[in-house]
């Protein structure tokens, strides 16, 4: 596992006074897609021994400017300097990555190459032996108090470590601008923290960082500076000092309407009803955390979070019950159906809507339109009894449920391809809640997404159990995840640890039982959780 310098004291949040040409400038920067302005005019400095926070909705343009940043996309208009110097021609990219270096949020390390390899990859300034190349790393490594053998294979590491690859590849070329792009989205809490520290490490070693995300505590808490960018317009830039989190939001959402409440519920969830899913006994051996013996019940009309650090099971648990991964103990029911293991047909078939994790390996078609996509489970509903469609008959059948996700795209034939990362989220949760669903079965549904589309996301799958009796099982590491759900189970290392019942889920409690710690205080509503592998008809398994 990865280890850090000891934290430093946080750096000061007021602007110094720079004599300095900034690390990063970018001036004017224009990138058109088609009709779409993916960002207008940006202005944008990073100084040395800072960080700066880049936030904004889906859609706002940050992955865009990243690749300019990046040396990847040439802008159609504007200039780009570090320390003061014109950037590289784009494409030219082992200059690039001499002045900066991206951590994407998908991993550009070689699996099959070693830590040593990776780091000095592409380096074409000069010939590195292996010896060498192994004692550099080891020193960079060491000087910025990272530990990772130098010679182990990057397949074999967590994503916290390849993120530190990457970081020391960067380092080792001289490059003094990091771009961090979602840095946390797969990482458990210690993982986060431990990033945080060497964060300001890098700060403190006057590396320019910009730091993307969606987590407006994250930009709280490690950056100094932050700009909101909002439909491609850089709308605010100052020192996070000067600012609070309904001032960024505001910024980032302009006039955009506020995600109402859920819809109202007809009647009280009935826990004594049939239950729409019923796990029993369900043991699976996954790379993503092991299920051993878990039993659960979901009663028509209710959410159950499932939560716990994402190794304990908790999107394995999502998996199997959707039928993408295969389970070897215990039963799955949907609707009185039993959904034999590792079969998405029969699970689908019995009602069973899923909104995978990783979205771009199951969420959708991308060469598809938004339209194709979101409907594509309900073209016979869509065809006349020739199978024949109406033209615009997609578009029309799509348009509630994108309006209610507020996606951003440039119209319904856009190629879902094209789309930013969580407008593509949102069309694959379009795609799970058009076919009304008996159970949906969503994992870490808000993943990427900004923080207003995030309740507007949250408040559809309340409202699809409310409105139509479907019951969601809700799968995610995120503990604000959780607000609309009406009960939440606890994983740790596979096994159903505790069980909170009575909304509003205190997060220190939450956070508690997720350590494998016994809740206490309001003790009635959570629970520690019997070993059982029945639950009782009620839902929730004998206590
Ligand atoms: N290759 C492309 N072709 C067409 N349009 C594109 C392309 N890449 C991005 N866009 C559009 O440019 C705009 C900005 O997208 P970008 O990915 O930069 O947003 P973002 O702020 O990173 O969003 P997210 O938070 O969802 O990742 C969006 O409207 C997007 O659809």
């Amino acid at each position: 596992m990865a280890s850090n310098s000891p934290p430093s004291a946080s750096p000061p949040s007021a602007r110094p006074p720079s004599v300095s040409p900034p690390s990063v400038q970018v001036s004017g920067i224009e990138k058109r897609f088609g009709s779409t302005r993916a960002l207008r005019g940006v202005d944008l400095s990073i100084e040395a021994g800072r960080c700066l926070g880049l936030v904004g909705r889906n859609g706002a343009g940050k992955s865009t400017l990243v690749s300019v940043l990046s040396g990847l996309a040439a802008p159609d208009g504007g200039t780009v300097s570090f320390d003061g110097r014109p950037a590289p021609p784009v494409g030219d990219v082992t200059r690039w990555r001499e002045l900066i270096a991206t951590v994407f949020q998908h991993s550009m390390v070689v699996p099959d190459l070693t830590v040593a390899e990776n780091v000095f990859l592409g380096d074409g300034s000069r010939f590195v032996g292996w010896r060498e190349m192994r004692a550099r790393t080891r020193e960079i490594m060491a000087e910025w108090g990272y530990a990772i053998d130098a010679e182990a294979y990057c397949r074999d590491l967590s994503v916290e470590e390849l993120q530190i690859v990457e970081i020391a590849r960067a380092l080792a070329r001289g490059a003094r601008c990091v771009l961090l792009d979602e840095p946390t989205a797969a990482l458990e809490r210690d993982a986060v923290r431990r990033l945080f520290e060497r964060v300001r490490g890098l700060v403190d070693g006057g590396v320019a960082v910009l730091y993307i995300s969606h987590h407006l505590e994250e930009v709280f808490e490690i950056c100094q500076d932050v700009a909101v960018l909002r439909d491609g317009e850089l709308v605010l830039s100052a020192p996070v000092a000067e600012l609070d989190r309904e001032a960024l939001v505001a910024a980032m959402i302009g006039a955009a309407p506020v995600a109402e409440q859920p819809a109202e519920r007809a009647a009280p969830v009935d826990r004594a009803a049939e239950p729409v899913l019923t796990v029993r006994g369900l043991t699976a051996a996954s790379a993503r955390g092991r299920l051993s013996g878990v039993s659960l019940a979901v009663a028509p009309g209710e959410v159950v979070g499932v939560t716990g650090l994402l190794s304990a099971g908790v999107a394995t648990l999502g998996r199997v019950v959707a039928g993408a991964e295969p389970y070897q103990g215990g039963t799955v029911t949907v609707r009185g159906r039993a959904v034999r293991s590792g079969r998405r047909d029969l699970a689908q078939r019995a009602g069973v809507g899923y909104v995978p994790e990783d979205r771009l390996a199951e969420g959708f078609v991308a060469h598809l339109g938004v339209a194709e996509n979101t409907t594509m489970t309900i073209t016979d509903r869509l065809t006349d009894r020739f199978g024949l469609m109406r033209p615009g008959r997609r578009a029309a059948a799509a348009e509630p449920l994108t309006t209610a996700l507020s996606l951003v795209s440039s119209g319904p034939g856009q190629p879902v391809g094209e789309l930013s990362g969580g407008n593509q989220q949102k069309v694959t949760v379009a795609r799970t809640l058009a076919h009304d669903p008996g159970v949906v079965v969503a994992i870490t549904p808000t993943r990427g997404v900004d923080v207003a589309s995030k309740a507007l996301l949250l408040r559809a799958l309340a409202d699809v159990a409310r409105t139509t009796g479907a019951g969601v099982l809700l799968c995610s590491d995120e503990l604000s995840d959780l607000v609309l759900c009406d009960r939440v189970v606890v994983l740790v290392r596979g096994e159903v640890f505790a069980e909170f019942t009575e909304p509003p889920f205190d997060r220190d409690q939450l956070i508690v039982a997720t350590e494998g710690l016994a809740p206490t205080g309001r003790s009635a509503a959570a629970a520690p959780y019997p070993k059982s592998t029945e639950p009782s008809p009620s839902g929730a398994d004998p206590r």
